[in-house]
């Protein structure tokens, strides 16, 4: 958690630059980091039902004794937990946001960044110098199934958030008939768009292991029979053809801009023409409502990351739709929705005669 300033010490920090704001970053990147462990310990689980003493917590977790202590003397003046007559509890913040059990938890985020920051970060340098990132993040994630569990709830959380305005800001023609979702893996959304649409047939595109838990939603849903999940490459896969819509949410800032024009022509060629492609994206740059304060530091966070570990970055919105243009769209139009700070629709038309 942030260090909490009183009005002098902000001034020194922030305003007057009389001290160096860059110990702020180093005490805040610690409570990070203490916080991920915590996470991975199960301190704050424990600690649900009520105050434990240090012994009673480190048995519980199987812990050191005395390195638990210290680390939670360092959590409470963070402040995710708070000590009273030698026992520890959980902070407000931390019993509203990092229990797993709340509906809206902030717990699978926090820990796949923890994961992310501490495991792979430490070699920022490297992808900086050399321009390509230092691993693969997909294979990266399914050597960690904690992780990728935490990964794939996080996007299933957004995707749930947000389904309910895409679909009503995505009108579907009453002729429509077949839905594309490009690395749509949990199958959030095309669940969300064949419940409104009974016409409507989806295909879904991505990785094995991703697809699995999109098998188990769509069967949740009862739409089994209305929906193909087709595992492999989204350069090399059958997207099929005559799609009368494509998604291709938060995709393609993971490639850099010659491969989302290769992903952007092989979307037009599944589509009828007419049809039309709609891309979710944190945009860098944006006419409409750019981000501002958090929601902007977290575009710019998440372009690093994405440049560092998978090749990729947040696009700005011209280059988007010089892209799109490139690859026979037409009629690109961009709006930031009302359910997130950062995330940008973009949507597109293909032309009916695309450009050679
Ligand atoms: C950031 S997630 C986006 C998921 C979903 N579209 C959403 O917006 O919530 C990217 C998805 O693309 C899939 N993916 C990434 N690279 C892929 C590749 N080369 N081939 C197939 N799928 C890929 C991942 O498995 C993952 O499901």
């Amino acid at each position: 958690m942030p260090v909490p300033l009183s009005p002098e010490e902000a001034q020194q920090f922030h305003a007057s630059d009389a001290a160096p704001a860059a110990f702020l970053d180093l005490l805040d990147a610690v409570s990070f980091r203490s916080a991920g462990a915590a996470l991975r310990l199960g301190v704050f689980e424990e600690l649900a039902g009520g105050p434990l003493p240090v012994e009673q917590l480190a048995a519980r977790t199987g812990t050191d004794p005395l390195g638990l202590r210290i680390l939670l003397d360092a959590l409470t003046s963070f402040g995710y937990l708070v000590r009273a007559d030698d026992r520890y509890a959980n902070s407000a913040n931390t019993s509203r946001w990092l229990l797993r059990a709340v509906p809206d938890s902030f717990a699978p985020v926090l820990a796949f960044w923890s994961a992310l920051l501490t495991g792979w970060w430490h070699d920022l340098e490297s992808s900086i110098r050399s321009g390509t990132p230092t691993g693969d993040f997909y294979a990266w994630l399914e050597r960690r199934p904690e992780v990728l569990a935490d990964f794939q709830t996080m996007l299933r959380r957004l995707a749930d958030g947000l389904r309910a305005e895409i679909v009503e800001l995505l009108p579907v023609p009453a002729d429509a008939g077949s839905l594309l979702d490009v690395g749509g893996g949990h199958a959030s959304y095309p669940v969300a768009f064949l419940t409104a649409h009974p016409q409507l047939r989806a295909t879904v595109v991505d990785l094995d292991g991703a697809l699995a838990q999109g098998a188990e939603t769509i069967a949740a849903a009862g739409l089994t029979d209305r929906c193909t999940l087709r595992a492999g490459d989204l350069f090399e896969a059958d997207f099929g053809t005559g799609h009368d819509l494509a998604l291709l949410f938060n995709i393609v800032h993971g490639y850099q801009a010659a491969e989302t024009l290769t992903l952007l022509r092989r979307v037009a060629a599944a589509l009828r023409p007419g049809g039309r492609v709609a891309l979710l994206e944190p945009l860098a740059a944006a006419p409409e409502q750019p981000a501002t304060g958090p929601g902007e530091a977290f575009v710019r966070m998440f372009s690093l990351n994405l440049f560092h570990t998978q090749g990729g970055r947040a696009y700005g919105h011209d280059e988007l739709v010089g892209l799109l243009h490139e690859a026979g769209f037409t009629d690109v139009r961009q709006q930031v929705l009302a359910g997130s700070e950062t995330d940008h629709l973009v949507t597109a038309r293909l032309a009916c005669s695309s450009p050679s």
